[in-house]
């Protein structure tokens, strides 16, 4: 370990006062580690990388917004860390203000880009006209509003950060839709953890040469393994414009014998594919949860909806 501490590290999306801390302080086995709260994403997946940290700790995905590219983009194209876990979080966002400032005074928000956009709605129609600023994660942006002297700007984020910085609640919970949840990962440099029985592996697919029915020939291996899916995500493959890389996250674990010949058949024959880490999931939410925050079933269609479309006489 080349690091000045002398208990295990863990690096993660900093200041004080983030979700990601609140998510990495969830974790109680790792209570025995220092955690190191950094000031970028980058940051933390260059310096986990480099071995100054045995973990890195990062947020990956929203319910609302989607993957949050700052971390994922960088592990499929940049560096090499291994996913050792991953944790869920709900999350609630609120307008934080200085010490005696009235809302009609807000003319511009800070805070994280994905904070912000869980909130576009809220922003629109309770502070119409404000501009938006973005910071490097949301306790950072409290931490601005708090240090700063301008009474004209308030931040998005975390309830422990208005305590942490002294700002003022103004509002409680504005995201735009409820079970707002992030999904973070607990990140290394090496080691694949042991296979629990309920595992999730995620991979890149890069498409050798990009022809028609790629994609369905990746799939094909893992329908005929009936290996279950649980994200399939397309990124640009950064080279040549329209070329594409697929991130693929699947039930099963790499030491699981279909797992791994289903891996080896598809690299033997579509695409490169970079391994991201194979590690126990977060139990999926049960069909009666789901039923119970669904907001409503009108405007999805049935079964039968294309031939209804095609003959509507008929
Ligand atoms: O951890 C935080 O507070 C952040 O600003 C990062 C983040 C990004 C996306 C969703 C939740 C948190």
């Amino acid at each position: 370990m080349v690091n000045e501490f002398s208990e295990p590290t863990v690096a993660y999306l900093g200041p004080r006062g983030t979700f990601t801390e609140e998510a990495l302080f969830s974790l109680d086995d790792l209570k025995g580690y220092r955690a190191v709260p950094l000031g970028s994403f980058k940051e933390v997946l260059e310096r986990t990388e480099a071995g100054e940290f045995d973990l890195g700790f990062l947020p990956i995905e929203n319910s609302i917004e989607g993957t949050v590219l700052a971390t994922l983009d960088p592990m499929v194209f940049e560096h090499h860390l291994l996913i050792q876990r991953e944790v869920e979080l709900e999350i609630h966002q609120n307008l934080l203000v200085k010490p005696g400032t009235e809302r009609t005074e807000i003319k511009t928000i800070i805070s994280y880009s994905h904070a912000t956009a869980q909130c576009a709605n809220y922003i629109k129609h309770n502070l119409p006209g404000v501009t938006i600023s973005t910071a490097d994660s949301t306790a950072q942006a409290a931490q601005i509003v708090a240090e700063s002297d301008d009474h004209t700007l308030a931040a998005i984020g975390p309830l422990v950060a208005a305590q942490i910085y002294g700002l003022w609640v103004e509002t409680e919970q504005i995201e735009d839709f409820a079970n707002n949840k992030t999904r973070f990962v607990l990140l290394s440099r090496t080691g694949v953890p042991e296979m629990t029985g309920c595992d999730k592996t995620s991979i890149v697919c890069f498409q050798l040469a990009d022809r028609p029915g790629s994609l369905l020939g990746i799939l094909e291996h893992f329908a005929r393994r009936s290996i279950n899916l649980s994200k399939l995500e397309s990124r640009p493959a950064k080279s040549v414009m329209g070329e594409y890389c697929f991130i693929i996250d699947f039930e099963g674990h790499i030491r699981d014998e279909p797992v791994a010949e289903c891996l080896e058949a598809i690299s033997d024959s579509q695409a490169g594919v970079k391994f991201l880490g194979s590690y126990p999931r977060v139990p999926v939410s049960s069909l009666k949860d789901i039923e119970k925050n669904s907001v409503s079933r009108v405007g999805y269609v049935g079964k039968g909806w294309v031939r209804e479309l095609l003959n509507p006489l008929g």
